[in-house]
């Protein structure tokens, strides 16, 4: 078995260079006084996808929205291509090439897919028919169901939707908050794939999520968070197989990736 050392260090078996985008020792939380993040740090090299895994309550949604301007920074510096962009607007964000699909009230029900869609492009609708074009062909299921209200689409429908709105801007990095949560073993497994391909499209991604499992087989590298700080960090696999984590986080978990998942070893499993 690999051994991980407990580390804080956020770049440990990360590529050289500079990160795309880097969050250093972030402090921050939602009531005064109160700090949910606590020194929490994380990097994201161009092209990773990198997962954020913890217990309950251990800050990762917070640190996605730290990223992203939803709570405020209280000490620390989050960096994209090295321009500082702590506590930036949302629409600053997203001008400059970040994507993020929140975990619920992902998409506006009373509007079709094909709004939706628009919406996601409202800062540059004159890109709207060639980018619909690339983000259809990467959901291809969206295609004939475009008018359809989204409202009226399945949990993973509304995933997807999600998803493509988020891509429309045509990001370098999207944020995924707990894609998979609320739907089916199989809906959760299609979410996974979609991740990989929306990565393997060159796309960097940061995704927090509850199924550890799951989310350690497809990304490059990932972070435990526990109380707001790291806990661990390195390559997805080799945590997947670490006696403290699978201890301490996973409980049997990686044993069943074993037994249960034929593709466990194989990166090239989803498409
Ligand atoms: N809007 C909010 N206002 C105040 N406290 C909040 C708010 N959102 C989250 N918290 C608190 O911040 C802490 C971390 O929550 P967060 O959602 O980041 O954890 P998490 O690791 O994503 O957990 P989970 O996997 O359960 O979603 C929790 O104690 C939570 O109660």
């Amino acid at each position: 078995m690999t051994t991980v050392t407990r580390t804080t260090d956020p770049h440990r078996g990360a590529p050289a260079g500079e990160p795309l985008l880097f969050a250093d020792d972030l402090t921050a939380g939602y009531l005064t006084g109160v700090d949910i993040l606590r020194g929490c740090s994380l990097v994201l090299h161009p092209g990773e996808l990198v997962g954020i895994i913890g217990p309950n309550g251990a800050g990762k949604s917070t640190l996605l929205k730290a990223l992203f301007g939803l709570v405020s920074v209280r000490s620390g510096r989050v960096t994209l291509a090295g321009a500082d962009i702590t506590n930036a607007r949302a629409d600053d964000l997203v001008r400059r090439g970040i994507g993020y699909v929140p975990q619920t009230n992902n998409v506006f029900p009373s509007l079709t897919i094909e709004e939706n869609l628009q919406m996601g492009l409202y800062q540059a609708p004159a890109r709207f028919a060639a980018r619909l074009e690339v983000v259809l062909g990467l959901f291809p299921e969206l295609g004939p169901r475009r008018r359809l209200r989204a409202g009226s689409l399945s949990g993973g429908e509304r995933q997807m939707v999600a998803m493509a709105r988020a891509l429309m801007m045509e990001p370098s990095v999207i944020l995924l908050d707990e894609p998979s949560a609320g739907l089916s073993p199989v809906r959760q497994d299609e979410t996974f794939l979609r991740t990989r391909r929306i990565n393997k499209a060159g796309v960097s991604v940061v995704i927090v999520e509850q199924n550890a499992r799951r989310c350690l087989q497809i990304c490059d590298r990932a972070y435990v968070l526990d109380q707001g700080t790291n806990a661990y960090s390195g390559p997805g696999r080799q945590l997947m197989h670490d006696p403290k984590v699978v201890e301490l986080y996973l409980g049997t978990l990686a044993t069943d990736v074993e037994r249960d998942s034929p593709t466990a070893h194989d990166d090239t499993a989803d498409d």
